[in-house]
């Protein structure tokens, strides 16, 4: 990997010019699927849809679970780009090749982000199943230095210091808590903190019992890189994290974890997921900035 890497506006602009040039469909709002959530897009009305392999610019999916598709389309009356497949750090790509997209849909005129992740909990009241509200994220890389801002600023995207205080959206996390209410889900939904860690390896029971002490709810190996972006360039931010297993914080527990279990969690709830995230975007105001 190599952090120093740097990706200029024009390089942005260029592929964000050559998806303007290969559909007419002008988004609003972009969503990131996590880990087996895929069939978010599935919703999208009159689809144009991208390999990744075939955007100039774009990195490659490597991680099962995540097809490596940008698909543009209608849902409920918003105009939105849906990515079926994400960028982990751990896969060896920079952080600004791993929130590349985020950059180039700002470009496209989007004005919300919905990022989705598979995580696994640490907070005793979440289960496997229940879908975590993030209500605010712990970047363990960023803290360390390792943040997609590193290097000079881009002026046009956004400041040098970004805040990150209320990063994501107050109103579309109410909103989402009631729409959890109208589906019949309450049950499931749970507002806590995201934590990112840097991966590949599921945490130590060590390691999972600091990030309990620190305040962490839900812990996973992406998102936040891509959140700190959007809120650099502007956009309006919702997230959510569906819990896929329960991190062993005990040396008595003898459960482990595996990406296939995780998988397997996603694709039992996804429809869910979709079913909130659908209802979500069809209540969010939009202004019309296409560009
Ligand atoms: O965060 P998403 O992309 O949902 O994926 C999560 O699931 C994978 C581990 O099973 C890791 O990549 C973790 O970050
Ligand atoms: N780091 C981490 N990422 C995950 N993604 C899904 N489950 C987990 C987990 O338990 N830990």
């Amino acid at each position: 990997m190599n952090s120093k890497e740097q990706i200029s506006h024009d390089d942005y602009q260029k592929t964000a010019d050559w998806l303007k040039s290969q559909t007419k469909h002008r988004p609003q709002v972009a969503i990131i699927c996590g880990s087996g959530l895929g069939v978010l897009a599935d919703n999208l009305k009159c689809q144009d849809s991208f390999a990744y392999s075939d955007i100039p610019g774009f990195p490659q999916s490597t991680v099962q679970g995540h097809a490596g598709r940008l698909v543009f389309g209608e849902l409920k009356g918003k105009t939105c780009v849906c990515m079926q497949g994400r960028f982990h750090m751990y896969e060896g790509h920079s952080l600004c090749k791993t929130t590349f997209p985020v950059r180039v849909f700002k470009l496209l005129g989007v004005e919300t982000l919905i990022v989705t992740n598979a995580a696994g909990s640490l907070a005793d009241g979440l289960r496997p199943g229940d879908i975590m509200i993030i209500k605010d994220h712990v970047n363990f890389p960023g803290l360390v230095g390792m943040n997609p801002l590193f290097g000079p600023n881009d002026d046009k995207f956004g400041p040098r210091f970004p805040a990150m205080s209320g990063c994501y959206d107050k109103g579309l996390r109410s909103s989402a808590m009631e729409i959890g209410k109208q589906l019949g889900v309450s049950e499931l939904m749970h507002e806590g903190v995201y934590a990112m860690v840097g991966g590949p390896n599921f945490e130590s029971i060590a390691e999972a019992r600091l990030l309990h002490r620190l305040g962490v709810d839900a812990v996973g190996m992406s998102t936040a890189p891509e959140v700190v972006i959007a809120i650099h360039c502007g956009l309006k931010v919702f997230g959510l994290s569906l819990i896929t297993n329960k991190v062993v914080k005990s040396y008595e527990d003898s459960d482990s974890v595996n990406h296939e279990g995780v998988l397997e969690v996603s694709r039992l709830r996804s429809q869910t997921v979709q079913q909130l995230v659908t209802e979500l975007v069809s209540r969010m105001e939009t202004n019309n900035n296409a560009v």
